[in-house]
């Protein structure tokens, strides 16, 4: 053998490399004898695994390699002869082929030979479609019975009878309904109208809206209660506190007192030692030139920061009343207008994610109302209705007059004296020329220019804080518990002590307060009526 390898190399003149294909292939050698040589379909493959793309000198690919993971997104060509042995037939065609089919069949003296080759099941389509009769075969109780595993039907009616019975009652159900319902409508004139004040008067607490604020709570680490500062206690919202509280014991809960600029300092501080006992709580007044308590605030959620382990960033969340300022504290805080502030309630629609620093991130939540025993006029007077879409705007300004002092009103609106609320407006109507066709006062307009006035602070009013035993700012800011996992209790209790220290300093801080009131001058307890 090693004799006729020899010679056939000698024959060509060179010997030949092992990749050629035009080798001698030489299966016996292969088998086990020296040298063993390739068959040329093991060259060919061997070479296709050597292959490399094929590239000009500027780099692109000329020629791919086998497998490249450079190949272009190849799309294979919608055609459903890939997914299947499929041919169309047309209707016509159909009908002729069953027909000449069934009547091949039919007669005795034929046979289908190659039977596989036809579409049989084409003849047989109505028995794929037949729906198996159950009750056919078994009793309701056996298919449906307590030991039946099939889903039971809902069915309204066993036997026609029953249902026919079953319509005529539903049918005097409603008629008797009706009727009563049509009464009451001949009675009540203004049935549409009331619809329409309902909807207005739930602002704040649809289903969306609260939606909105289970996000917002659930994405933040601290969440900030807004306060309108001159009613704290009827924009608080006990619901949240205890739903923290029960759910989310490792979020932190802070009041902020916003407004603080319209009501007296001793008031501000006032609720400032009453609400502190429950919560940490500051003083703020909203204001991208000049604000108050910015530093303070900022430097409580530097504090909350420093309490993440590993320097994660922490959310904080605003929530509260609609138009008690939320994006207007988030705007200072930015010291640039990111959020949109209005005067009316229900700006803010939808939450909305702003950055503070790396480390921090606000997150404005839409005006929530929470359910409570509020009257109309107290829905107005909070400023969760839009004066503009009130009907009737007049019959709230007697609250109003309640509430404010009369010299604050002689003061705003130039009005000496006034019997009554109807007896204020009418006068109101003459100072400012409010005046209908022949010279009938426009009492609609001027109770909502006094709405608007208060709902935008204009008119001086607050509720005071509760007495409090010695007037000494509390020290004992509560907000001492709560560990976060991971982070040492050391490390927490120097938080919450520096934050107990921001709080109790801005106690002690010259805070902003309506002038209207006389100042800062703490003696000048002006107190307004209390609800
Ligand atoms: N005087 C005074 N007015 C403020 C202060 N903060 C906010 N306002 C005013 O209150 C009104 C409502 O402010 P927003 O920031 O829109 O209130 P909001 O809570 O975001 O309102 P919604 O969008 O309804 O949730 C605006 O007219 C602000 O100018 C404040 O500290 N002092």
């Amino acid at each position: 053998m090693a004799k006729k390898r020899e010679k056939a190399v000698n024959v060509s003149g060179k010997p030949r490399h092992s990749l050629d294909v035009n080798r001698a292939n030489d299966k016996k050698g292969a088998g086990g004898g020296a040298g063993g040589g390739r068959s040329a379909a093991t060259v060919r493959r061997l070479k296709m695994y050597k292959q490399r793309p094929l590239r000009n000198s500027a780099g692109r690919i000329l020629k791919h390699e086998l497998q490249s993971k450079e190949l272009p997104n190849t799309r294979i060509e919608p055609d459903r002869r890939w997914f299947g042995n499929t041919r169309v037939v047309n209707q016509k065609e159909l009908e002729f082929f069953r027909e000449e089919l069934q009547s091949r069949l039919s007669n005795n003296y034929n046979v289908i030979l190659k039977e596989r080759k036809l579409p049989l099941s084409l003849l047989q389509d109505h028995q794929k479609q037949a729906r198996a009769h159950l009750l056919d075969t078994e009793p309701f109780e056996h298919a449906f019975g307590p030991k039946g595993k099939r889903k039971r039907p809902k069915l309204t009616a066993l036997d026609y009878e029953s249902l026919l019975k079953k319509a005529d009652d539903s049918q005097d159900a409603f008629e008797d309904k009706y009727a009563s319902s049509k009464l009451l409508k001949d009675e009540e004139e203004d049935g549409l109208r009331d619809l329409v004040r309902h909807t207005m008067f739930e602002k704040g607490q649809s289903k969306r809206i609260w939606g909105e604020l289970y996000k917002v709570i659930d994405s933040s680490d601290v969440v900030v209660q807004v306060l309108d500062a001159r009613d704290p206690m009827g924009t608080r919202c006990y619901h949240l506190e205890k739903h923290l509280k029960e759910n989310a014991k490792h979020k932190h809960l802070v009041f902020l007192l916003n407004k603080c600029d319209l009501v007296p300092a001793w008031a501000t501080k006032g609720w400032l030692r009453t609400l502190s006992k429950d919560y940490p709580t500051l003083a703020f007044h909203a204001s991208i030139n000049s604000s108050f308590g910015k530093g303070s605030l900022l430097s409580v959620l530097r504090q909350f920061a420093r309490l993440k382990s590993d320097k994660q960033a922490i959310s904080v969340g605003f929530v509260g009343y609609p138009n008690v300022g939320k994006s207007s504290v988030i705007n200072t805080l930015r010291s640039k207008s990111v959020c949109k502030v209005a005067p009316i309630p229900g700006e803010t629609k939808v939450w909305q994610y702003i950055t503070l620093t790396k480390r921090i991130f606000l997150i404005d939540c839409p005006g929530v109302v929470y359910q409570n025993n509020d009257s109309e006029t107290d829905i107005v007077l909070k400023g969760v209705v839009r004066v503009t879409n009130l009907a009737d705007a007049s019959e709230h300004i007697g609250e109003v007059l309640r509430r404010v002092k009369r010299e604050h009103l002689q003061r705003a609106y130039k009005i000496k004296d006034w019997a009554d609320d109807n007896d204020f407006l009418v006068q109101l109507c003459k100072t400012t020329g409010k005046l209908l066709k022949g010279g009938e006062p426009d009492l609609t307009t001027v109770a909502k220019m006094v709405l608007h006035d208060w709902q935008r602070g204009k008119i001086p009013f607050f509720v005071p804080p509760p007495q409090q035993s010695g007037d000494v700012p509390s020290e004992s800011t509560e907000p001492v518990e709560k560990s976060e996992e991971g982070v040492s209790s050391d490390r927490t209790t120097a938080a919450m002590k520096a934050i107990a220290g921001i709080i109790s300093s801005q106690q002690h801080m010259n805070v902003p307060c309506q002038k209207d009131f006389g100042g800062t001058n703490e003696d000048t307890k002006d107190v307004e009526q209390s609800e």
